[in-house]
Protein backbone atom coordinates (compact mmCIF):
# COMPACT_ATOMS: atom_id res chain seq x y z
CA UNK A 1 0.00 0.00 0.00
CA UNK A 2 1.27 3.51 -0.94
CA UNK A 3 0.60 6.95 0.35
CA UNK A 4 2.04 10.18 -0.57
CA UNK A 5 2.83 12.90 2.50
CA UNK A 6 2.28 16.12 1.81
CA UNK A 7 4.02 19.44 3.37
CA UNK A 8 2.79 22.39 5.31
CA UNK A 9 3.62 25.99 5.54
CA UNK A 10 3.33 28.33 8.79
CA UNK A 11 0.79 30.97 7.41
CA UNK A 12 2.22 33.71 10.66
CA UNK A 13 4.03 32.36 13.30
CA UNK A 14 3.98 33.87 16.96
CA UNK A 15 6.36 33.07 19.63
CA UNK A 16 4.65 34.63 22.28
CA UNK A 17 5.97 33.39 25.89
CA UNK A 18 8.76 30.87 26.75
CA UNK A 19 7.54 28.16 29.35
CA UNK A 20 9.15 27.55 32.22
CA UNK A 21 9.97 23.81 30.66
CA UNK A 22 12.42 25.88 28.04
CA UNK A 23 9.90 25.38 25.24
CA UNK A 24 7.93 28.42 23.78
CA UNK A 25 3.94 28.81 23.09
CA UNK A 26 3.08 29.68 19.88
CA UNK A 27 0.37 30.98 17.30
CA UNK A 28 0.16 29.80 13.73
CA UNK A 29 -1.83 28.34 11.06
CA UNK A 30 -1.07 25.41 9.32
CA UNK A 31 -1.80 24.62 5.56
CA UNK A 32 -1.23 21.91 3.86
CA UNK A 33 0.71 22.06 -0.04
CA UNK A 34 0.67 19.09 -2.21
CA UNK A 35 4.66 19.05 -2.33
CA UNK A 36 4.96 15.37 -1.42
CA UNK A 37 7.03 12.19 -0.43
CA UNK A 38 6.28 8.46 -1.31
CA UNK A 39 5.70 6.17 1.44
CA UNK A 40 5.08 2.04 0.87
CA UNK A 41 4.77 -0.87 2.90
CA UNK A 42 4.61 -4.51 2.16
CA UNK A 43 4.76 -7.45 4.37
CA UNK A 44 7.97 -8.52 4.78
CA UNK A 45 8.37 -12.47 4.25
CA UNK A 46 11.30 -11.93 6.30
CA UNK A 47 10.20 -12.54 9.50
CA UNK A 48 13.66 -12.16 11.56
CA UNK A 49 13.79 -8.70 11.11
CA UNK A 50 10.81 -5.85 12.26
CA UNK A 51 11.57 -3.27 9.55
CA UNK A 52 13.88 -2.94 6.51
CA UNK A 53 13.56 0.87 5.40
CA UNK A 54 14.98 1.47 1.69
CA UNK A 55 15.60 5.28 1.39
CA UNK A 56 15.09 6.72 -2.23
CA UNK A 57 15.79 10.54 -3.17
CA UNK A 58 17.21 13.35 -1.08
CA UNK A 59 19.10 11.55 1.72
CA UNK A 60 18.45 11.84 5.47
CA UNK A 61 21.23 12.07 8.27
CA UNK A 62 21.01 9.42 10.39
CA UNK A 63 20.55 5.50 11.04
CA UNK A 64 17.17 4.24 9.68
CA UNK A 65 15.81 3.91 13.49
CA UNK A 66 16.29 7.20 14.11
CA UNK A 67 14.28 7.56 10.75
CA UNK A 68 10.48 9.28 12.12
CA UNK A 69 8.54 6.49 9.85
CA UNK A 70 10.37 4.00 11.88
CA UNK A 71 9.90 5.35 15.00
CA UNK A 72 5.84 5.34 13.92
CA UNK A 73 6.11 1.73 12.66
CA UNK A 74 7.40 0.43 16.16
CA UNK A 75 5.23 3.21 18.22
CA UNK A 76 2.18 0.76 16.26
CA UNK A 77 3.92 -2.50 16.32
CA UNK A 78 4.31 -2.18 20.35
CA UNK A 79 0.24 -1.47 20.32
CA UNK A 80 -0.60 -3.77 18.03
CA UNK A 81 2.03 -6.42 17.38
CA UNK A 82 2.43 -5.96 13.81
CA UNK A 83 3.72 -7.97 10.93
CA UNK A 84 7.31 -7.03 10.01
CA UNK A 85 7.13 -4.57 7.22
CA UNK A 86 9.25 -3.71 4.07
CA UNK A 87 9.53 0.05 3.83
CA UNK A 88 9.66 2.09 0.88
CA UNK A 89 10.60 5.73 1.40
CA UNK A 90 11.00 8.05 -1.14
CA UNK A 91 11.81 11.84 -0.55
CA UNK A 92 11.43 14.69 -2.24
CA UNK A 93 10.68 17.25 0.39
CA UNK A 94 13.72 18.75 1.58
CA UNK A 95 14.70 18.27 5.08
CA UNK A 96 15.36 21.01 7.85
CA UNK A 97 13.12 23.71 5.85
CA UNK A 98 10.64 24.55 8.01
CA UNK A 99 7.84 22.36 5.58
CA UNK A 100 7.40 19.52 8.04
CA UNK A 101 8.45 16.64 5.47
CA UNK A 102 9.93 14.27 8.50
CA UNK A 103 6.53 14.91 10.68
CA UNK A 104 4.29 14.50 7.56
CA UNK A 105 6.04 11.12 6.59
CA UNK A 106 5.48 9.86 10.54
CA UNK A 107 2.07 10.77 10.54
CA UNK A 108 1.78 9.57 7.09
CA UNK A 109 3.02 6.39 8.44
CA UNK A 110 0.59 5.84 11.06
CA UNK A 111 -2.59 6.21 8.49
CA UNK A 112 -0.91 3.67 6.76
CA UNK A 113 -0.58 1.17 8.78
CA UNK A 114 -3.76 1.91 10.50
CA UNK A 115 -5.62 1.41 7.33
CA UNK A 116 -3.44 -1.85 5.66
CA UNK A 117 -4.14 -3.92 8.65
CA UNK A 118 -7.46 -2.76 9.12
CA UNK A 119 -6.71 -1.34 13.06
CA UNK A 120 -9.57 0.85 14.07
CA UNK A 121 -7.95 3.41 15.10
CA UNK A 122 -9.89 6.53 15.37
CA UNK A 123 -8.88 10.15 13.95
CA UNK A 124 -8.77 11.05 17.63
CA UNK A 125 -6.25 8.76 19.03
CA UNK A 126 -3.79 8.89 15.43
CA UNK A 127 -3.54 12.44 16.70
CA UNK A 128 -2.02 11.35 20.45
CA UNK A 129 -0.02 8.73 18.79
CA UNK A 130 1.20 11.29 16.53
CA UNK A 131 2.08 13.98 19.15
CA UNK A 132 4.30 11.67 20.60
CA UNK A 133 6.47 11.79 17.57
CA UNK A 134 6.66 15.44 17.18
CA UNK A 135 5.09 18.78 17.82
CA UNK A 136 3.62 19.66 14.45
CA UNK A 137 3.34 15.51 13.53
CA UNK A 138 -0.44 15.64 14.77
CA UNK A 139 -1.21 18.04 12.50
CA UNK A 140 -1.15 15.69 9.36
CA UNK A 141 -3.59 13.10 10.57
CA UNK A 142 -6.55 15.45 10.06
CA UNK A 143 -4.19 17.36 7.43
CA UNK A 144 -6.70 20.51 6.70
CA UNK A 145 -5.80 24.08 7.90
CA UNK A 146 -5.72 24.56 11.28
CA UNK A 147 -4.79 26.79 14.09
CA UNK A 148 -1.97 25.64 16.39
CA UNK A 149 -1.18 27.03 19.57
CA UNK A 150 0.72 25.87 22.84
CA UNK A 151 3.73 24.47 22.01
CA UNK A 152 2.19 24.06 18.59
CA UNK A 153 0.06 20.72 19.20
CA UNK A 154 -3.34 22.49 20.47
CA UNK A 155 -5.43 22.77 17.30
CA UNK A 156 -8.85 24.32 15.71
CA UNK A 157 -9.83 24.28 12.32
CA UNK A 158 -9.98 27.44 10.92
CA UNK A 159 -12.18 28.25 7.58
CA UNK A 160 -9.61 29.15 4.87
CA UNK A 161 -9.47 28.35 0.96
CA UNK A 162 -6.26 29.10 -0.66
CA UNK A 163 -7.49 27.17 -3.59
CA UNK A 164 -6.56 28.45 -6.92
CA UNK A 165 -3.79 30.58 -5.63
CA UNK A 166 -0.02 29.37 -7.41
CA UNK A 167 2.93 28.78 -4.70
CA UNK A 168 6.66 29.00 -5.05
CA UNK A 169 8.76 27.47 -2.72
CA UNK A 170 12.70 27.84 -2.42
CA UNK A 171 14.82 26.57 -0.02
CA UNK A 172 18.49 27.73 0.17
CA UNK A 173 21.39 25.32 0.82
CA UNK A 174 21.26 26.79 4.59
CA UNK A 175 20.60 25.12 7.67
CA UNK A 176 18.78 26.87 10.30
CA UNK A 177 19.00 24.66 13.86
CA UNK A 178 15.20 25.42 15.16
CA UNK A 179 16.43 25.14 18.88
CA UNK A 180 19.00 28.30 17.99
CA UNK A 181 16.17 30.32 15.95
CA UNK A 182 13.87 30.07 19.25
CA UNK A 183 16.99 31.10 21.77
CA UNK A 184 17.02 34.22 19.62
CA UNK A 185 13.86 35.62 19.80
CA UNK A 186 12.06 37.91 22.15
CA UNK A 187 8.97 36.77 23.13
CA UNK A 188 5.95 38.99 22.48
CA UNK A 189 1.97 39.09 21.72
CA UNK A 190 1.50 40.33 18.58
CA UNK A 191 -0.45 43.19 17.48
CA UNK A 192 -2.07 41.72 15.11
CA UNK A 193 -2.95 38.19 16.06
CA UNK A 194 -2.44 35.41 13.09
CA UNK A 195 -6.40 34.00 13.44
CA UNK A 196 -7.55 37.77 13.03
CA UNK A 197 -5.43 38.23 10.18
CA UNK A 198 -5.98 34.95 7.93
CA UNK A 199 -9.87 36.19 7.75
CA UNK A 200 -8.83 39.43 5.92
CA UNK A 201 -7.86 38.77 1.87
CA UNK A 202 -4.61 37.95 1.27
CA UNK A 203 -3.48 41.40 -0.21
CA UNK A 204 -3.57 42.79 3.42
CA UNK A 205 -1.20 40.46 4.63
CA UNK A 206 2.12 41.84 3.40
CA UNK A 207 2.73 43.71 6.70
CA UNK A 208 0.02 42.09 9.29
CA UNK A 209 1.28 38.35 9.22
CA UNK A 210 4.15 37.81 10.12
CA UNK A 211 6.42 35.31 10.89
CA UNK A 212 8.79 35.85 14.41
CA UNK A 213 11.56 33.51 12.92
CA UNK A 214 12.35 35.67 10.58
CA UNK A 215 14.20 38.42 12.84
CA UNK A 216 16.11 36.10 14.35
CA UNK A 217 17.22 34.19 11.48
CA UNK A 218 17.59 37.32 8.69
CA UNK A 219 20.01 38.57 9.94
CA UNK A 220 22.71 35.09 10.13
CA UNK A 221 21.30 34.00 6.84
CA UNK A 222 20.67 36.88 4.32
CA UNK A 223 20.06 35.01 1.70
CA UNK A 224 16.69 34.25 3.12
CA UNK A 225 15.70 38.04 3.30
CA UNK A 226 16.69 37.50 0.15
CA UNK A 227 14.96 35.07 -1.26
CA UNK A 228 11.85 36.65 0.11
CA UNK A 229 12.61 39.76 -1.22
CA UNK A 230 12.85 38.67 -5.09
CA UNK A 231 9.25 36.74 -4.61
CA UNK A 232 8.00 40.31 -3.85
CA UNK A 233 9.92 41.79 -6.33
CA UNK A 234 8.95 39.47 -8.94
CA UNK A 235 4.75 40.04 -8.09
CA UNK A 236 4.40 37.35 -5.03
CA UNK A 237 0.94 38.97 -3.03
CA UNK A 238 2.33 37.26 0.15
CA UNK A 239 5.70 36.02 0.63
CA UNK A 240 7.19 34.46 4.09
CA UNK A 241 9.87 31.96 5.69
CA UNK A 242 8.42 28.72 6.65
CA UNK A 243 8.82 28.23 10.09
CA UNK A 244 11.69 27.94 11.36
CA UNK A 245 13.25 28.39 7.96
CA UNK A 246 15.53 27.72 5.58
CA UNK A 247 12.57 27.69 3.24
CA UNK A 248 11.19 30.49 1.75
CA UNK A 249 7.22 30.44 0.27
CA UNK A 250 5.07 33.19 -2.37
CA UNK A 251 1.86 33.04 -2.80
CA UNK A 252 0.80 34.42 -6.74
CA UNK A 253 -2.47 35.36 -7.91
CA UNK A 254 -4.49 32.11 -9.20
CA UNK A 255 -4.61 33.63 -12.80
CA UNK A 256 -1.19 34.85 -12.96
CA UNK A 257 1.98 33.49 -14.88
CA UNK A 258 4.78 32.37 -12.46
CA UNK A 259 8.11 34.20 -12.90
CA UNK A 260 10.77 32.10 -14.12
CA UNK A 261 13.43 33.04 -11.85
CA UNK A 262 17.33 31.27 -11.44
CA UNK A 263 18.14 30.65 -7.55
CA UNK A 264 21.34 28.94 -8.31
CA UNK A 265 21.94 25.41 -8.94
CA UNK A 266 22.29 24.56 -4.75
CA UNK A 267 18.76 25.92 -4.11
CA UNK A 268 15.70 23.50 -4.72
CA UNK A 269 12.06 24.70 -6.09
CA UNK A 270 8.60 23.62 -6.19
CA UNK A 271 5.87 25.36 -8.07
CA UNK A 272 2.71 24.30 -7.98
CA UNK A 273 -1.27 25.62 -7.60
CA UNK A 274 -2.95 25.02 -3.65
C1 LIG B 1 8.33 26.05 15.35
C2 LIG B 1 7.89 25.09 14.27
C3 LIG B 1 6.62 25.69 13.67
O1 LIG B 1 6.11 25.00 12.61
O2 LIG B 1 8.96 25.02 13.38
P1 LIG B 1 9.30 24.08 12.10
O3 LIG B 1 9.74 22.74 12.59
O4 LIG B 1 8.05 24.00 11.30
O5 LIG B 1 10.42 24.79 11.41
C4 LIG B 1 7.59 23.74 14.89
O6 LIG B 1 6.53 23.81 15.80
C5 LIG B 1 8.79 23.17 15.64
O7 LIG B 1 8.45 21.86 15.96
P2 LIG B 1 9.53 20.69 15.87
O8 LIG B 1 10.37 20.83 14.64
O9 LIG B 1 8.79 19.41 16.09
O10 LIG B 1 10.46 21.07 17.10
P3 LIG B 1 11.18 20.07 18.07
O11 LIG B 1 12.10 19.20 17.27
O12 LIG B 1 10.14 19.45 18.96
O13 LIG B 1 12.06 21.12 18.95
C6 LIG B 1 13.35 21.57 18.64
C7 LIG B 1 13.76 22.57 19.70
O14 LIG B 1 13.05 23.81 19.49
C8 LIG B 1 12.65 24.38 20.73
N1 LIG B 1 11.18 24.50 20.77
C9 LIG B 1 10.39 23.76 19.94
C10 LIG B 1 9.01 23.93 19.92
C11 LIG B 1 8.46 24.90 20.80
N2 LIG B 1 7.13 25.14 20.82
N3 LIG B 1 9.25 25.62 21.61
C12 LIG B 1 10.60 25.44 21.61
O15 LIG B 1 11.32 26.12 22.35
C13 LIG B 1 13.20 23.49 21.82
O16 LIG B 1 14.45 24.02 22.19
C14 LIG B 1 13.40 22.16 21.12
O17 LIG B 1 14.42 21.41 21.69
N1 LIG C 1 11.39 10.69 7.28
C1 LIG C 1 12.12 11.77 7.55
N2 LIG C 1 12.16 12.79 6.66
C2 LIG C 1 12.87 13.90 6.94
N3 LIG C 1 13.61 14.09 8.05
C3 LIG C 1 13.60 13.11 8.97
C4 LIG C 1 12.87 11.91 8.75
N4 LIG C 1 13.04 11.13 9.82
C5 LIG C 1 13.86 11.80 10.67
N5 LIG C 1 14.21 12.99 10.16
C6 LIG C 1 15.05 14.00 10.84
O1 LIG C 1 14.17 15.05 11.26
C7 LIG C 1 14.79 16.32 11.15
C8 LIG C 1 13.77 17.39 10.72
O2 LIG C 1 13.33 17.11 9.46
P1 LIG C 1 12.03 17.78 8.78
O3 LIG C 1 10.79 17.46 9.57
O4 LIG C 1 11.99 17.39 7.37
O5 LIG C 1 12.38 19.32 8.90
P2 LIG C 1 11.51 20.55 9.35
O6 LIG C 1 10.97 20.24 10.74
O7 LIG C 1 12.45 21.71 9.36
O8 LIG C 1 10.45 20.72 8.33
C9 LIG C 1 15.97 16.14 10.19
O9 LIG C 1 17.12 16.57 10.85
C10 LIG C 1 16.06 14.65 9.90
O10 LIG C 1 17.34 14.11 10.17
Amino acid sequence: MITFPNIKINLGLSITEKRPDGYHNLETVFYPVALEDALEIRTSPDTDRKFTLYQHGMEIAGKPEDNLVVKAYLLMDKEFHLPPVEIHLYKHIPSGAGLGGGSSDAAFMLKLLNDHYQLGVSEEQLEVYAATLGADCAFFIKNRPTFAEGIGNIFSPVELSLSGYQIMIIKPDVFVSTREAFANIRPHHPEYPVKEVIRRPVTEWKDTLINDFETSVFPQHPIIRDIKEELYHHGAIYASMSGSGSSVFGLFAPESTLPEIDWGTDAFCFTGTL
